[in-house]
Formats: structure tokens, C-alpha cells, sequence
């Protein structure tokens, strides 16, 4: 088996409101990087790690994680609709293997997804039925949240299943890193709010279209600086980032929810998926980062990275 991990920030705000064009075309020249990167490695499976909004998941049933023999994309964003191309297969045999050494994992034999899974195929590989893939979805948004020490375990599991395999797998995380976008809460929430986030009722269009332009407004008020939402901290994500380039994800162990959260916003959590995909590639190897991108986003609402490692030999 062969491996490597990328990591990439997302965000449904590109494309509708965008940075100065320098940043733009700095963002463009990593993910150019990336995508040569994944085509050199010609990936069999992919194992993709992804948050979600309150669009597949809810407090009826919230899991910490989750893996997809199955998956369906709702279009959030203008983010493509329908099925993603799911290895069925090998997403029942990295489950067996995940169960095996002792992670209470849950399955999804139909698993709905929103931008935070389809926006990576979309962006790496043009589209969601373009690579054979494992969906895993991390909640990173959903409080309480469990230790990341349970997601590192997570991804050191899914790692050693992959290997298994014995194919060529990519480990992508998708999300993070710092960023505090108008994700609802259940805490505190008025019950119509609180009743949708139970229950998960599909928005009609229009309730959609509404709550996409809160978002989109909020990206304009945060780059304008009129907004009550926490900063991006680049020297908290550039932390992250040297900690996943150490080699060592086994240090994010003792980060603790509520220090994650005060440095890096409501949905910091999101870079849990990153912890993810990088502790399953330490689980075939020692890895060595090879490209590391970084720029503070706020008209996305993200501390916005992309990363690409790869398994010594
Ligand atoms: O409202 C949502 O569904 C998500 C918004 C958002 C904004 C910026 C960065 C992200 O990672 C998001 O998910
Ligand atoms: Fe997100």
C-alpha cells in the first residue's frame, strides 16, 4: 500500500465573495500544486474526512463520526446535487477493520453530505463521481464534542484498515482551519431553531436561499471588520499546521475543546478532519509534509490552508 494526506480548507463563500485577485491567484497556484500533486500519486480510494452543517446530521442522532457505504450530496451553495462515487466495498472493509481495533465507529448505508464533503472533489478532482471514495464524516460543529484525542484514533484505525487494502489511498481532510462562520447552536436557540436542528426538517428553496445570503452577508460584514464574530488566528492555525508537519499527530492529544475553540472560533473543530487524515497516513509511516499553504481568508470566513504529505518509502 501507498499512501499520502491532503488537507484543504473549504468554503461555500468562493466564488461569491471573493478576495483581492492576488490572494485569489495565490490560493489558485496551491491548489494547482495539490491537484498535480494527487495526479502524480494517481490515487485508487480516497478516504475523505468532512464536517457538516446541520444538512446530513442532526441532534436527533448526532455521532461524533461517521463512515458512508453510501453517500448523497444535497447541493448546498450551489455545490453539486446527487450520489458521490462511494467504494462501497472498501468503505465496509475499512469499517470491519475500524470496529475490529476497538473504535465504536457508526455507519451510514445512506449518508447525506453537503459542501464540506463535495467541494474537495469538486475543487481536486472536477466533480463527486470522479474517484472511488470513502466518506467519513467528522463532526466539527455540533456541541458537546468529544476529546480530539478520539478523532486522532479514529484516523490511526482507519489508517491501518486502509493499509490493508493495498491499494494507492489518499487521506483528505477537509475543513478549518480558524473560522467562527454564523453556524446555529442548539444552546440557547429559539425552539423553531432548536426544532430544526433536532429534527433536521429539508428547508424549502426559499428558507434555503435565505439562510445561504445570511452567510454570504456575514463573509462581506467580517471582511468589512463590522461583525461580532471571533478573528481568524493565524498564529493558532500555523500551529496546527507545524504540528501536523512534525510528523507527530499524536500532539494534538491533549488540545483540549474548549482551548481549541477560544483560539479558532465555533468551527475550528473543523480541523478535525485534518487530525484525521493525517493521523491515518502516520499509521502507515512516517510522512513528510511536502507543500504547506496559508493565508487568513476573512471574505471566505477562513483561516485558509492547503497541505499535501506523503508516506517515506
Ligand atoms: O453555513 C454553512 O453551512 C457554512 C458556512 C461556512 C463558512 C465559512 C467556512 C466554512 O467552513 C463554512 O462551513
Ligand atoms: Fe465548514
Amino acid at each position: 500500500m501507498s499512501a499520502v494526506a491532503v488537507g484543504l480548507s473549504h468554503s461555500p463563500l468562493i466564488g461569491k465573495n471573493d478576495p483581492a485577485p492576488d490572494v485569489i491567484a495565490a490560493v489558485d497556484t496551491a491548489v494547482d500544486e495539490a491537484r498535480a500533486f494527487i495526479r502524480s500519486f494517481d490515487p485508487e480510494l480516497v478516504v475523505l474526512y468532512a464536517p457538516d452543517h446541520y444538512n446530513g446530521f442532526f441532534y436527533k442522532e448526532m455521532p461524533p463520526f461517521c463512515l458512508a457505504t453510501e453517500a448523497n450530496a444535497v447541493g448546498d451553495f450551489g455545490s453539486a446535487a446527487g450520489p458521490l462515487s462511494v467504494d462501497t466495498e472498501a468503505a465496509r472493509a475499512i469499517a470491519l477493520g475500524v470496529l475490529d481495533r476497538g473504535i465504536d465507529l457508526t455507519i451510514s448505508a445512506r449518508m447525506t453530505v453537503d459542501h464540506g464533503f463535495v467541494q474537495p472533489l469538486e475543487i481536486l478532482f472536477g466533480g463527486i463521481d470522479q474517484v472511488p471514495v470513502v466518506p467519513v464524516f467528522v463532526n466539527g460543529v455540533a456541541t458537546p464534542l468529544g476529546p480530539v484525542s478520539r478523532i486522532r484514533a479514529l484516523g490511526t484505525a482507519i489508517g491501518e484498515a486502509a493499509a490493508a487494502l493495498d491499494r494507492r489511498v489518499l487521506f483528505l481532510g477537509s475543513g478549518g482551519l480558524s473560522h467562527d462562520p454564523p453556524v446555529p447552536v442548539l444552546e440557547g436557540a429559539p425552539p423553531r431553531v432548536a426544532d430544526a436542528l433536532i429534527e433536521g426538517h429539508p428547508p424549502t428553496p426559499e428558507q434555503r436561499a435565505r439562510g445561504e445570503q445570511r452567510v454570504v452577508q456575514a463573509g462581506r460584514d467580517y471582511a468589512a471588520g463590522s461583525t461580532a464574530m471571533i478573528p481568524i488566528n493565524p498564529t493558532w492555525d500555523n500551529l496546527v499546521l507545524d504540528t501536523l508537519a512534525s510528523g507527530r499527530p499524536e500532539d494534538v492529544d491533549d488540545w483540549s475543546v474548549e482551548w481549541m475553540g477560544a483560539e479558532g472560533g465555533g468551527s475550528a473543530h473543523e480541523v478535525r478532519t485534518w487530525i484525521a487524515a493525517f493521523a491515518s497516513l502516520a499509521a502507515t509511516g512516517k510522512y513528510q509534509m511536502t507543500s504547506r499553504f496559508y493565508r487568513a481568508i476573512p471574505e471566505w470566513i477562513a483561516g485558509f490552508a492547503v497541505a499535501t504529505a506523503v508516506g517515506e518509502r
